[in-house]
């Protein structure tokens, strides 16, 4: 069944980036970026290898200040600060699974849940009955999420011990415990089977149903096509287009992004027409070639059937020559033996 996502995507902005520049010395892996995702909404972020999506992530998230540029969640202006970010309502997965290894599972969700957790270090060390009741509420929502995510009766199991595809779960479900209204997503497929794919794509609906809106970094175009009612198309650390999964689709520019051709205005354009001049070229030359060559060896074969044709007919002439009749001319030979 494919899911239909654009039925339950809102129109209230809860991530606002206007202008998102990153540079790194002389690479500007981001440039100019604006981009909206609005409550409910599923919206992807494609591109190839290299583009400045996770950069881009980066900056949402405060791991990076951007060189230019704002993010702002709901009304907040964003901070460059992570954590900062997180307790605004922003929360994220990564690329590369980032779990506390000999933790488990359900401690890894715990640590998740320390930015709603609003127990100082002195209520912490008395022990005091607001900790103790703010203990538990987080290890009431902690193994919600463990259901919600299919973890449950993984809770107690450390979390290097579990299957890939578990691990990645485990992220959402750590990064679901601060209560996020966006959830930022990096590659939540990368490395999984076409079963643990379908199973992500899932989870995020449910995820989206939760009135949680998710910004998805993912190479998978079936699960970006599937999921998302939005899309947006980095390349070169431009926005090259933005739309519908439909309109991006169809987009030849984002074809030539993803195929190495340059779009319109790329750098090192006029190089790269002309190889691709020298390559029609040769390969028109090496057409006209190969059909040179078909007609020759059809005229060899028309040759070689003709000589057999006219053996044949030799061969049929001698085993088989022709008898007198009605219409034959008298052989002289007869006419000179006539009694008459
Ligand atoms: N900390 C950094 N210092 C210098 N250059 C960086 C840094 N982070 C990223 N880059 C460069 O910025 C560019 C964009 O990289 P980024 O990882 O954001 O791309 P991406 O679209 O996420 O790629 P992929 O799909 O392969 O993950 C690349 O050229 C990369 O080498």
């Amino acid at each position: 069944m494919a899911p239909d996502a654009t039925a339950a995507a809102g129109t209230t902005p809860v991530l606002t980036a206007t202008g998102v520049t990153m540079r790194f010395g002389g690479l500007t892996a981001v440039r100019s970026v604006d981009l909206t995702v609005h409550d409910r909404q599923i919206v992807g972020l494609i591109g190839p290898n290299g583009a400045g999506k996770t950069t881009f992530f980066n900056c949402l998230t405060g791991l990076y200040t951007p060189t230019e540029g704002t993010v702002i969640y709901r009304d907040t202006l964003l901070p460059a600060k992570p954590h900062l970010v997180t307790q605004a309502g922003i929360a994220r997965t990564f690329q590369n699974i980032r779990l506390f290894p000999s933790m488990t599972v359900l401690e890894n969700v715990l640590v998740g849940r320390h930015t709603r957790t609003h127990e100082g270090l002195l209520s912490a060390l008395l022990r005091s009955p607001g900790f103790h009741r703010a203990e538990r509420a987080s290890h009431q929502r902690a193994r919600e999420l463990l259901e919600f995510t299919g973890l449950a009766d993984k809770a107690d199991h450390l979390a290097r011990n579990l299957p890939y595809g578990e691990q990645r779960r485990l992220e959402i479900a750590r990064a679901l415990a601060s209560d996020p209204g966006l959830l930022l997503l990096d590659e939540p497929t990368a490395g999984m089977n076409p079963q643990e794919t379908r199973a992500a794509e899932h989870l995020v609906l449910a995820i989206r149903d939760q009135g949680i809106a998710v910004l998805v970094i993912e190479h998978d175009m079936r699960f970006i096509f599937n999921l998302c009612d939005h899309v947006a198309v980095l390349v070169q650390g431009r926005k090259l287009v933005e739309g519908t999964p439909r309109t991006v689709q169809g987009d030849e520019r984002v074809i030539a992004a993803y195929l190495g051709t340059p779009f319109e205005g790329a750098p090192g354009q006029d190089e790269a027409a002309e190889v691709e001049a020298a390559e029609a070229a040769r390969a028109a030359e090496a057409a006209t070639t190969a059909a040179a060559l078909a007609a020759h060896a059809q005229a060899e074969a028309a040759t070689r059937a003709e000589a057999v044709t006219r053996a044949e007919a030799v061969t049929r002439a001698e085993a088989d020559p022709p008898t007198a009749t009605d219409d034959t001319p008298p052989h002289p030979h007869h006419e000179e033996n006539d009694p008459r």
